[in-house]
């Protein structure tokens, strides 16, 4: 039979999902599928599976697909990310008896998306692009699909998109923000540039980016006339959002824990998975955070899931008798419900958004809010406090914002020290350079040399052999 294409791959193949569940590495696994599924996803994708180890290891195929195949859990996207056409289709190839589409990330913005030169790094690579597209269109048995972030401007989004479609793509995903906005930078994807997209191409197109409930999928359907929405970060806080509804949080952990039995996952991602689901209510009760951070089996998560039941549950009467929580704590805690990121605040725009990394995960940190790394951190060193209150505050270096030393006679941290004690042939003990201690040693030495031999011609040992001396003495 021939390979369906376009539309009739969405209708037929895919059964016209509106739902979709994103592909998101270590966080869209089977077991979260299916409990999506159950809950209203009618497609979901794979996390991002890197094309050149999918070809060369073995295990990782196994890990990452053979062993998640599931009949509930079709259709089903898989996603590589990758580079080289070649790779991409041997990976393919390899892939697509156990999936109904083949994806190609082209939207990650991540730094080791950078230097692995994949995902929204590609974004400009037209010509390589239509080659991956074109070939993996020729070769593979299963359709393929591409999910892309947008330019800035929405005619050249629309180029692109008509770009993909030529070469073969049958679907596409369009996430509405630019590859610049990611982390604390996110802010609110850009619905228009999807709508563009969605006129100007004849397959159809996935709107992914605000979607938070069931609403906003029907007015972004309504608004774009997109064929449906994909959800990421909506899903992980609230697993029955095509549903609209908002269950207990431990009634949906109870279920995805059943599942998991079932469909083991590694540990880390079950943890990740309540850290999310009980964003909310870990802010009351904040002593089970660090109960879930602590426990190594699943029975064990269980068990905390448990006992976050008990102690909503007597929330739940404490509010019926007319109690109101206390502090700002949120109402209703205990239900899956959205959770928005705070941006950066008002003041950084006033600065043109010229502020560092460092200083927007500082602000990030005071709004209690820890980023994915130091929560990565947390669960590997749950004893460690991460609470950015407690964190000693640093004095700034004078030239560049990093932590200055502390004993730094210049006030500078120990690039910027070492670059002015260089050039100013000083020394700094505290960052224990010592340009000018070794200039004087070197400068008296061979003075003792000049004298010990012959007259020498003038000018030797003076400040005209300077940069030679201050040279070695660095070396
Ligand atoms: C935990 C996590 C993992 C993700 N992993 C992937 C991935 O593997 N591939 C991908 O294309 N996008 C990935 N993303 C991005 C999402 O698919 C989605 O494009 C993005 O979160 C915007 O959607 P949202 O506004 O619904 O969260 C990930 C997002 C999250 C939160």
């Amino acid at each position: 039979m021939p390979k369906l294409q376009g539309f009739e791959f969405w209708s037929r193949t895919l059964g016209g999902a509106r739902h979709v569940v994103a592909p998101m590495v270590d966080q869209s696994e089977l077991a979260w599928r299916l409990l999506s599924r159950r809950h209203g996803a009618q497609l979901c994708y794979t996390p991002m599976l890197h094309a050149q180890v999918f070809v060369r290891d073995a295990n990782y195929r196994k890990e990452n697909l053979y062993c998640e195949v599931c009949p509930e859990d079709r259709p089903l996207i898989v996603q590589f990310c990758a580079n080289d056409p070649e790779v991409f289709v041997q990976a393919a190839l390899l892939a697509q008896d156990y999936c109904d589409a083949i994806d190609l990330n082209l939207g990650c913005p991540q730094m080791i998306a950078k230097r692995g030169h994949y995902g929204a790094f590609l974004q400009e690579e037209w010509d390589l692009l239509q080659r991956m597209i074109l070939l993996a269109h020729e070769k593979l048995s299963v359709p393929v699909t591409c999910k892309i972030r947008v330019f800035p401007e929405i005619d050249k989004t629309v180029k692109y998109a008509q770009m993909l479609e030529k070469a073969g793509c049958q679907l596409l995903t369009v996430h509405g923000r630019t590859k610049e906005q990611k982390g604390p930078l996110s802010g609110t994807a850009s619905w228009e540039h999807i709508k563009a997209v969605r006129k100007a191409v004849a397959i159809p197109v996935f709107a992914n980016g605000n979607i938070q409930c069931l609403r906003d999928v029907e007015r972004c359907i309504q608004d774009t006339g997109v064929q449906g929405v994909m959800s990421a970060e909506g899903n992980l806080h609230n697993p029955a959002l095509f549903e609209g509804r908002s269950p207990a949080v431990w009634e949906l952990a109870e279920e995805y824990l059943d599942i998991v039995r079932q469909h083991p996952c590694p540990l880390s991602y079950v943890r990740a998975h309540l850290f999310k689901l009980w964003h909310h209510t870990l802010q009351v009760h904040q002593e089970l955070r660090e109960e879930l951070a602590k426990v190594k089996t699943l029975e064990g998560v269980a068990a905390v899931n448990q006992e976050l039941k008990l102690r909503c549950q007597e929330d739940i009467s404490r509010q019926k008798e007319g109690e109101k929580p206390s502090g700002g704590l949120p109402f209703f805690h205990w239900i899956c419900q959205p959770y928005f990121r705070p941006g950066p605040r008002e003041g950084s725009k006033e600065n043109g958004g010229a502020r560092s990394k460092r200083a927007l995960e500082e602000e990030e940190g005071s709004a209690d809010v820890l980023s994915k790394n130091k929560q990565k951190k947390q669960l590997r060193n749950p004893h460690k406090t991460f609470d950015p209150s407690l964190k000693p505050k640093y004095a700034k270096c004078d030239q560049c914002g990093n932590p200055k030393g502390n004993r730094c006679v210049f006030n500078l941290c120990r690039g910027c020290c070492k670059k002015r004690a260089f050039r100013e042939a000083a020394d700094c003990p505290g960052h224990g350079l010592l340009f000018k201690t070794k200039l004087e040693k070197s400068l008296a030495w061979k003075g003792a040399q000049s004298r010990l031999q012959e007259p020498q011609p003038a000018g030797s040992g003076e400040p005209g052999g300077f940069p030679e001396v201050v040279g070695s003495a660095l070396a």
